[in-house]
Formats: structure tokens, sequence, C-alpha cells
């Protein structure tokens, strides 16, 4: 079953181009990874996938939806790991993980969720009070709170050090066992080849290369890149690297939404 459903996707920013155009369809269990250099057009493809951004054409469906219009029901069906997620400052990590468990029809144990992040001896803490990767591990835990049935972790890792990341591979290797579908953007090829089943590199706003990893459950074999098995992954991104300069502007549409499921503080699908 396809979850996601990309065609001829096109976002411009101030008559620049971000996407240019791309096709993806990732199936329903898949784990799927974007990577690319800064600047590549991954965040802008995600948020648009997730419903928190426009695009200017292009059809998109995710879970049979499209992100633009679906409504309250779709959106607990996703859970969402911003690049940059808003803070809760003053509520401690237990409370907040708690709080918004209450939004969702189908939340997981908020204990479990701290364990599985690694949060469990910061329960009482309050979040202000957390290091930059320990808030980190608070986005995901929200991202994972209420069971979704697909899973968009925008550099999910940034910020983490070498065991706190190996930690939350251990975990969304743990969610797609369960059949959670997850779309992952990253830098790392390390981490995309660590996770991903199927690799799209994207520089530019297009796709310039996919891979088909399948690693997780065949780890021995190498990764080989579609229609193009002499080439690896680490070569092409580094050619990538070499083409797709950041732009720079990094400018972004103004503030992140609170919370996906609860729209509490999300704008519009915008600008
Ligand atoms: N709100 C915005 N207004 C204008 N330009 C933008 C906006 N958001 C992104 N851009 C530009 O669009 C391009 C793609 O940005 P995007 O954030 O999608 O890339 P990315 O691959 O996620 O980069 P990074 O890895 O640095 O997060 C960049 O040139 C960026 O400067």
């Amino acid at each position: 079953m396809t979850v996601i459903e990309v065609r001829g996707l096109i976002r411009d920013y101030q008559g620049r181009r971000a996407v240019d155009g791309i096709d993806l369809t990732v199936a329903a269990g898949e784990v799927f990874a974007l990577l690319g250099p800064n600047g590549a057009g991954k965040t802008t493809t995600v948020e648009i996938l997730e419903g928190h951004r426009r695009r200017d054409a292009g059809e998109v469906r995710v879970l049979d939806e499209d992100p633009q219009r679906a409504g309250r029901a779709w959106r607990c069906r996703i859970g969402v790991v911003l690049q940059s997620a808003t803070d809760v400052a003053e509520l401690t990590v237990a409370e907040s993980v708690r709080h918004f468990a209450g939004y969702y029809p189908r939340s997981r144990d908020a204990a479990t969720v701290l364990d599985q992040v690694g949060l469990t001896e910061q329960a009482g803490k309050r979040i202000r009070a957390l290091s930059g990767g320990q808030r980190r591990r608070v986005d995901v835990a929200l991202g994972i709170i209420g069971s979704p049935e697909v899973l968009f972790l925008d550099e999910p890792t940034t910020g983490f050090d070498p065991q706190a990341r190996r930690q939350f591979w251990k975990l969304v290797r743990q969610l797609a066992h369960d059949g959670t579908t997850i779309l992952l953007t990253t830098h790392y090829l390390e981490e995309a080849e660590a996770l991903a089943d199927r690799i799209a590199i994207m520089v530019s706003g297009r796709l310039v290369a996919g891979a088909r990893a399948h690693q997780r459950r065949h780890r021995a074999r190498p990764l080989h890149l579609r229609g193009d098995g002499e080439d690896p992954p680490a070569a092409r991104l580094r050619q990538a690297q070499r083409l797709g300069p950041d732009r720079g502007g990094h400018h972004r549409d103004g503030p992140r939404p609170a919370h996906p499921a609860t729209g509490a503080g999300v704008r519009p699908v915008g600008p």
C-alpha cells in the first residue's frame, strides 16, 4: 500500500524555486530518507507533506488525503518532528508528554515513550533546563506519543552525541518494525544508510539519485544506486554537494506550528 505519493511537486519562494518537480512514493512500513546538503529543499518538501506549507504545483497524497486540506483526524494519524520545534519550556518533560498524549485517540503510554527516548531520568525536569540534545529528544517523544501511522523526522538527530544517536536509531528501527512508515531528512549519509530502506538524494530542489538501501533486514549487502550500480551514494552525495550550493537566506515562514495534532498555534498552510 502506498502511504506517501508525490508527483511533480513545486514550491517557489519569492520567485526562486526551492522544490523543482519532485516525484516520490513511500510504501506502508518503509523507512525513506531524503539526504542532501543545506538548502536542498528537504524541509520544504517534508513540511508540504505534513500540511504545514502550501505547494505551488504538483500532487501530494499522504494516507490518501491531500495534506493541504486534511483535517484533525488525519493529523492525529501523523507524527511530526520539526527541524526547530516550539518550546513548552515551563512544563516538565513528563507534564509535556502527558499533556500532548491527551490530544490523541490512541496515545502511547507516556512513561514508555520517555524510556524509549532516554528521558526517564529527566522526567521531572523543566524543559528549559535541558540540554539541546535532550530537548530534541522531547521533540521526538512528542512526535511519537500519538502512535502515528506515518512519522516525519526532519533532521532528528542534530545536536545528539553519538550514544544518543545510536539510541535514536534503535527507536526508529523499533517503530519501523512495529509498522510505522517513516520519512526522515538528514545530512548524514551514515544515518540514512543505517535506517533507510530507500534513500533519495536531493540537491537544488531536485532528486538527483535514488538509492535502494534496504539494509534494515539485509544489512550485509552493499548499498547500490538504482540504475547506477557503480556509483555509491557517498560519491553521489559528494557530487551533489559540489553541485548544490546553499542558496543562503534560510528564511522561514514565521513561527512554527505548536503541535501538529491539536493545531494549537498552527499557522494556516502558507504563505
Ligand atoms: N520561508 C522561506 N522564504 C524564502 N526562502 C526560503 C524559505 N524557506 C526556505 N527557503 C529557501 O529554500 C531553499 C530550500 O530550503 P529548505 O529549508 O527546504 O532546504 P533543506 O534541504 O531543508 O536545508 P537544511 O538542510 O539546511 O535544513 C533554500 O535556498 C532556502 O534558503
